[in-house]
């Protein structure tokens, strides 16, 4: 596969010719469609996935990690650690869509905690009573492809086997295997785009981990000239909530610009990101933090639509990290209200456009403490 292209053949939906290859450096294997191992000839001392593409239609970070391979593959990179990389989504990257039948990033972890209680757990700063029961996806954690659930599921019921059941299960077992019982150091950077515009234009949501965050990863995200900063205060369905409660792992979802076609993205915005990227994988020293220090947030609430006449009221063209003042109303439905409690609350991915018992929206505080 030296030249040819991993993303090409994933969207042409082609295994390489050759399956496995190697350079002075790594030997790489294509283990399935849109699932690459690169592992260095010499120890190494952490082992990281890289992820891409879970949502179809986000699409630069998936152009990130095409250069980044480039490198790899043709020997003009060294490999420190052992590496797993992953593009979420092929069959919506084809698409161009964020999903064909599920959100993929709401079925990892075999579902567990609903929103609803998610969202309890985020004002009390708690982890949701209810845990994963792992292999089962369930219909509370899932997105259909149109606005409004499925009737004829309940809340609750097993989902039906599609494209992103499949995917989530067999994700979630290439990490199984991927991340080694001797393993001292895991790793997973899980790279998106954000729906619409943000005010920090690069930013990072770290899962909840009762045991805080991993200092080196957090020095890594100040190298990488993150513009921002998001904790979870409550356990979660995504990929890195995944690895990083299965796996003890690293784990941060990065938020790299707005959502474009391929070919319309202006890399160069993320020249930090990715200079601390290239800089972790060929195992050579992070660059220094420029400009302002990351601002940091907490999730304060999550805003769930749980009735059908769901109505978000924060306008279409609002920017991510917007503030709103206490007493604003943000969303309305049957025997609810969203209405800003703090003194000031910033939005995050805002959403009318989910299925029940989904967020449509995060609202975060100011996390001064640096207790990340
Ligand atoms: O812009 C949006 O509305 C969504 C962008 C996106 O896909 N974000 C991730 C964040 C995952 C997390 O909360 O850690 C997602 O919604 O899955
Ligand atoms: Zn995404």
């Amino acid at each position: 596969m030296t030249d040819a292209d991993f993303l090409e053949l994933t969207l042409a939906g082609h295994p390489p010719a050759e399956r496995w290859g190697e350079t002075p450096w790594l030997t790489w294997r294509w283990l399935e469609e849109g699932v690459l191992e690169l592992l260095p000839r010499r120890p190494a001392a952490m082992s990281l996935v890289l992820s891409a593409g879970i949502h179809g239609n986000e699409t630069a970070p998936v152009e990130l990690i095409n250069l980044l391979l480039a490198e790899l593959m043709t020997g003009r990179m060294l490999l420190a650690p052992r590496l797993l990389v992953i593009l979420g989504n092929p069959q919506a990257l084809r698409a161009g869509k964020r999903y064909i039948d599920y959100d993929l990033n709401r079925l990892f972890g075999g579902g567990g905690a609903s929103d609803k209680a998610r969202d309890e757990a985020n004002v009390a700063g708690r982890d949701p009573a209810e845990k994963n029961d792992h292999g089962l996806l369930r219909h509370a954690d899932a997105q259909p492809g149109h606005a409004d659930a499925d009737p004829a599921l309940p809340m609750g019921a097993p989902l039906p086997q599609s494209n992103e059941t499949l995917r989530c299960r067999l994700l979630q077992r290439h990490l199984g295997r991927f991340f080694l019982p001797e393993d001292r150091c895991r790793w997973h950077l899980d790279m998106h785009t954000a729906i619409r515009g943000s005010r920090h234009v690069r930013f990072g949501l770290l899962p909840y981990q009762p045991g805080g965050h991993d200092p080196a990863l957090l020095h890594w995200l100040n190298a990488a000239q993150l513009d921002a900063l998001v904790r979870h205060r409550a356990a979660g369905t995504t990929f890195t909530h995944y690895s990083s409660e299965q796996f003890s792992a690293a784990s941060v979802t990065l938020e790299l610009g707005k959502a474009l076609p391929f070919g319309a993205n202006d890399l160069a915005q993320f020249n930090g990101v990715r200079a601390a990227l290239w800089a972790l994988i060929s195992g050579e020293a992070l660059p220094e933090r420029l400009g302002p220090p990351v601002k940091r947030y907490r999730v304060c609430r999550q805003i769930t639509r749980t009735q059908s006449d769901f109505t978000l009221l924060i306008p279409a063209d609002t920017l991510n990290f917007t503030v709103f003042d206490r007493g604003e109303l943000l969303a309305r439905e049957t025997g609810n209200e969203y209405r800003v409690r703090e003194e000031k609350e910033w939005v995050l991915f805002p959403n009318p456009d989910v299925a029940i018992g989904l967020r449509a929206g995060l609202m975060l505080v100011e996390d001064e403490d640096n207790q990340c």
